[in-house]
């Protein structure tokens, strides 16, 4: 007691002034100390008893994480969060969280003040603001949720820590897989698209796109089937690679003229298969060696790796080595040697060619991986390039046939009855006399307005529905009128497009387009 008032005497009364400062120190350090001590144990007590779990923005748990907590209604009660119709995910990027991609109204016939104008409403998103502690309650446990910079001086890569008073990591665990499942839910009806980002090397993630459906591919009878039923045969057969040693990778060369449903397919496929896309352009500013194969490696074992305008990268001067075996034939590639190599020196690309075949099949390259590289100019590749083990299979992609018109026309213009026909029932195709092509089902007989979602129907009242025999014999007259093989499915794309409400007119026009 004496020695408490002789502390505090200080405060009171009169005494020396050393004294007094001296007693200040100790009261200061002892305060310091006893909230450091009270800190410490603290922290040892939640070490002891609560398990936490650490989630990186650069893996895709983080994301599941972000899109569970961004739907939790716990926030309701929170008193300090973010409000975003953003959230900043992989690699410190401002993007949308899957949650908020669609509108939240969308379906909705009364458009709100920002659907105006047909923009779209977008759906604001609650998520854990920075460096805040946040609890929530979640199956009996309580959650202490803390989203932190990892790497402050970059400020790109945040953190999500989750700690829980638990006696095993089950709960965790649970909350993990339940986060993953609503996410994939969601994520259901998107591709994920990253894009090669060559100043760092790294991936980042450049939004989620609605799948498109295989039957709206209209490609050669055969095709689709073949390349999607390789694509699962190679996905599903990692221990018979594994068995013989052989490199689990496959590589598909889609090549032809433009705008003949090369990256459409791919992008079909991906929805497919489930896969994200990972697309590098190999002329991009900065590309390299180092580059390339850093982020080559770096794909996950499941995905589709796009090497988008395989030949772009001739042309815009990948630096042939020593080396290297081949040359580019084209014409193109030799005048535009020097131009391209001036670009190449002031862009700082300096890819070579065995820096990208190193890439593709080195020891550092990833493997489950399925290589799609699309080209309009298969005659300027290296050979060494789309040899077999780097390039599989090779499709070709030409104009437009007749029976790829007649099927085009019919995606475009759904019939009134949702009834398709029966297998092998003819489709009204068979222009071309083939008789594979004779039997088989055109992609637009399945496409009719009673299989559209729901809110897609309502959008599309205004095209008059035609029964299904009238679009038959519409879709056969479009298709005579086309010259075979001249055309490319994009141009015939465009016309409809421009008549989309209009398939008689359209008809009766196309001789005259
Ligand atoms: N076979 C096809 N079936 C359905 N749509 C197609 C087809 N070919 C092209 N299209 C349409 O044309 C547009 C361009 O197609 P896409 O980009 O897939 O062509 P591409 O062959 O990759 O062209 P490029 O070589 O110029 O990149 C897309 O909007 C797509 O819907």
């Amino acid at each position: 007691m004496q020695a408490i008032k002789s502390l505090l005497s200080p405060l009171s009364g009169n005494s020396n002034p050393i004294q007094d400062t001296l007693k200040l120190v100790v009261i200061g350090g002892t305060v310091e100390t006893a909230r450091r001590a009270s800190v410490s144990a603290w922290n040892g007590f939640i070490d002891s008893f609560f398990l936490t779990a650490h989630f990186s923005q650069e893996d895709y748990p983080y994301d599941w994480l972000m899109h569970w907590l961004s739907k939790q209604p716990a926030w309701g009660r929170s008193r300090e969060f973010d409000i975003t119709t953003r959230s900043v995910s992989r690699h410190g990027l401002t993007q949308k969280t899957t949650g908020d991609l669609e509108d939240e109204n969308e379906d909705e016939e009364d458009a709100g003040e920002f659907s105006q104008g047909g923009g779209r409403k977008r759906k604001v998103a609650i998520v854990p603001s920075m460096d805040t502690t946040h609890t929530i309650y979640y199956r009996g446990h309580w959650l202490r949720i803390t989203r932190t910079k990892r790497f402050q001086d970059y400020g790109s890569c945040a953190e999500l820590k989750i700690s829980v008073v638990a006696r095993n990591n089950d709960i965790l665990k649970r909350l993990v897989l339940e986060a993953k499942r609503e996410y994939e839910k969601d994520a259901e009806h998107r591709v994920h698209i990253f894009m090669a980002d060559t100043t760092y090397g790294c991936w980042r993630w450049n939004g989620a796109r609605q799948k498109r459906p295989m039957s709206s591919i209209v490609l050669e009878p055969g095709v689709k089937d073949m390349i999607l039923a390789d694509c699962k045969d190679f996905l599903s057969s990692e221990d018979w690679y594994a068995e013989r040693g052989i490199p689990f990778r496959r590589g598909y060369l889609l090549h032809g003229v433009p705008g003949s449903g090369k990256t459409s397919l791919i992008h079909s496929l991906a929805g497919e298969l489930g896969l994200d896309i990972y697309v590098v352009s190999l002329s991009s500013k900065g590309m390299s060696d180092n580059t390339l194969t850093t982020l080559m490696g770096n794909v996950p074992s499941r995905c589709i790796l796009l090497l988008e305008d395989l030949d772009a990268a001739f042309t815009r001067g990948i630096s042939r080595d020593e080396s290297s075996t081949g040359v580019p034939t084209s014409s193109t590639s030799t005048s535009t040697t020097s131009s391209a190599k001036n670009k190449e020196d002031s862009d700082g690309s300096t890819l070579s060619l065995s820096g990208l075949l190193n890439s593709l099949d080195g020891v550092a390259a990833a493997e489950g991986r399925l290589l799609f590289a699309t080209t309009n100019h298969i005659e300027r590749l290296d050979p060494a390039l789309s040899r077999p083990g780097r390039m599989d299979v090779w499709v070709n992609f030409k104009h437009a046939t007749k029976w790829q018109a007649e099927g085009i026309f019919k995606c475009f213009f759904p019939a009134k009855s949702s009834a398709a026909p029966a297998p092998g029932a003819p489709s009204g195709a068979g222009a071309s006399g083939s008789a594979p092509q004779a039997a088989a089902k055109h992609p637009g007989d399945a496409t009719s307005a009673a299989n559209l979602p729901e809110s897609k129907r309502k959008r599309a009242t205004h095209i008059p529905l035609l029964s299904e025999e009238e679009i038959s014999e519409l879709a056969k007259r479009f298709a005579d009128a086309i010259p075979e093989n001249e055309l490319s499915v994009a141009s015939l794309q465009g016309y409809l497009l421009r008549n989309k409400t209009r398939p008689r007119e359209c008809v009766d026009e196309v001789a005259a387009w």
